[in-house]
């Protein structure tokens, strides 16, 4: 008699607290046991020998844009949770821009949510939008599952997604923290960015350097010194998104320890990649906040190493190849960076290999704290009654990232040709295996 669906032999499972040897036994979706230095009894439909690779709470990507409805040429839920599964993440938290509807009232949510049912291989979830037009519209998205509330504090690039301003902040962060919610916010200076930009354009500087510049620091601090006053004086609980340099981070920290809900998320592309390879790679490796120097990289990882940061998100921004290609104008192209798929290489390879970053950090960062931030029940860790959504791993495995092992839509990536010490051998959403040994399994 089989009393498991699926038990997971001799890995070395990850926790956010330790990394122990043992076996995970699985029924009906859920972990049902986990046992250290003895085997499981019993038996399953199927077991996985994970002996000398690494069993991790799957991946919860805090931040994507999947562009689906109605810019899916663009990337799409089939293949954007493809490419998440692909790179160990099972459940996902997709941004209200860039799909057409934009998900700023609870009718365009539910397109969205019965399309990802119908074609996403991960858990989906939703972030409403905020915009200064849709306050009314909040209530419907919350009482219908969002995560959260996202808006932009300077202009998102989008024509159906307005920016907010300081009016709409107020009143939306009011009903907001009334609903039990949380505002997520891209924080960048509305008139630093636009001013500095229209300055070096017109001075026909539009290099890379020239880019970066248009967007310094003081931007992202100006507006994130605003948003955490809002937060303060309406009570909103806040979640400060793709934070590029330690200075926005530690603003946030001290937020925090003078009493702030807030919350920061970092991306794996500041953590990775920098003006040089803005400089190198062109428009495929531009996004806003921009990329920062080397310094500013080490910096985060500090901040990482000392507990400063709350989440990593991938913020996979996606387009047509025509659309990142380039390297005279930097202003010209789309800011977003194709990166869901290397989310656990970055962090493993930049992180735990080169910087020491411990395993139990990484699955902090990437799943413990995403699930207690957001409040997803059963979600976060490997232990009894949590979802079986999990991904194994071989450290000792390393890989060139080829175009053709891409699952988007579009097969490009600032990180093509890198080499990664790390790779996802298996990964399992609910108990079923949705990619293996390079393949997806799922519908
Ligand atoms: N419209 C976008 O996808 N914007 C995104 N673009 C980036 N990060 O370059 C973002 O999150 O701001
Ligand atoms: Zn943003
Ligand atoms: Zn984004």
């Amino acid at each position: 008699m089989t009393n498991y669906d699926l038990i997971i032999k001799n890995g070395q499972i990850v926790t956010a607290d330790a990394v122990v040897q043992g076996d995970v036994a699985i029924k009906d979706g859920k972990i049902k046991e986990v046992s250290v230095g003895k085997p499981i009894e019993g038996s399953a439909a199927k077991e996985i020998n994970a002996e000398g690779h690494h069993i991790l709470p799957g991946l919860i990507d805090t931040h994507v844009h999947f562009n689906e409805p109605g810019r899916t040429e663009w990337e799409g839920l089939e293949t954007g949770s493809r490419s998440l599964a692909a790179g160990g993440a099972t459940t996902f938290f997709d941004m209200p821009l860039n799909s057409t509807p934009p998900t700023i009232n609870k009718e365009n949510l539910e397109i969205k949510s019965s399309l990802a049912a119908e074609k996403s291989i991960v858990n989906p979830r939703f972030w409403g939008g905020l915009v200064p037009e849709n306050i009314d519209d909040l209530r419907g998205l919350h009482e219908n599952g969002v995560i959260g509330f996202k808006a932009f504090m300077s202009p998102s690039g989008i024509d159906d997604f307005n920016n907010v301003d300081d009016e709409s902040i107020y009143k939306g962060m009011k009903e907001i923290a009334s609903l039990g919610s949380l505002l997520a916010v891209h924080a960048e200076s509305t008139v630093m960015c636009d001013q500095l930009a229209k300055e070096k354009i017109s001075q026909g500087k539009v290099s890379a350097r020239d880019f970066v510049e248009s967007r310094p620091i003081i931007s992202e601090v100006e507006a994130v010194r605003r948003i955490l006053s809002y937060a303060e004086v309406t009570g909103c609980k806040l979640h400060v998104v793709h934070a590029s340099s330690r200075r926005v981070v530690q603003l946030i920290n001290e937020a925090k320890e003078s009493g702030l809900d807030v919350t920061v998320e970092t991306c794996p592309h500041y953590l990775s990649l920098t003006v040089k390879d803005l400089e190198e790679k062109g428009v495929l490796a531009k996004c806003a906040p921009p990329l920062r120097d080397e310094d500013e990289v080490e910096n985060l990882w500090a901040a990482v190493a000392n507990g400063e940061i709350d989440v990593i998100g991938s913020d996979h921004s996606p387009a047509p190849a025509s659309m990142k290609e380039g390297k005279g104008n930097i202003f010209e192209g789309w800011g977003g960076i194709s990166g869901a798929q290397s989310n656990l290489n970055i962090l493993l390879t930049e992180g735990h290999f080169k910087r020491k970053i411990p395993l139990e950090k990484i699955v902090e960062l990437t799943s413990t704290n995403p699930a207690k931030v957001f409040r997803l029940e059963n979600k976060g860790t490997i232990a009894p009654d949590y979802d079986a959504d999990l991904t194994i791993v071989n450290l000792n495995e390393s890989f060139e990232l080829k175009a053709e092992d891409l699952f988007y839509r579009h097969k490009h990536s600032p990180y093509v040709g890198m080499t990664f010490q790390g790779k996802v051998k298996t990964t399992i959403v609910g108990g079923k295996v949705v990619f293996e040994n390079g393949e997806i399994m799922g519908k």
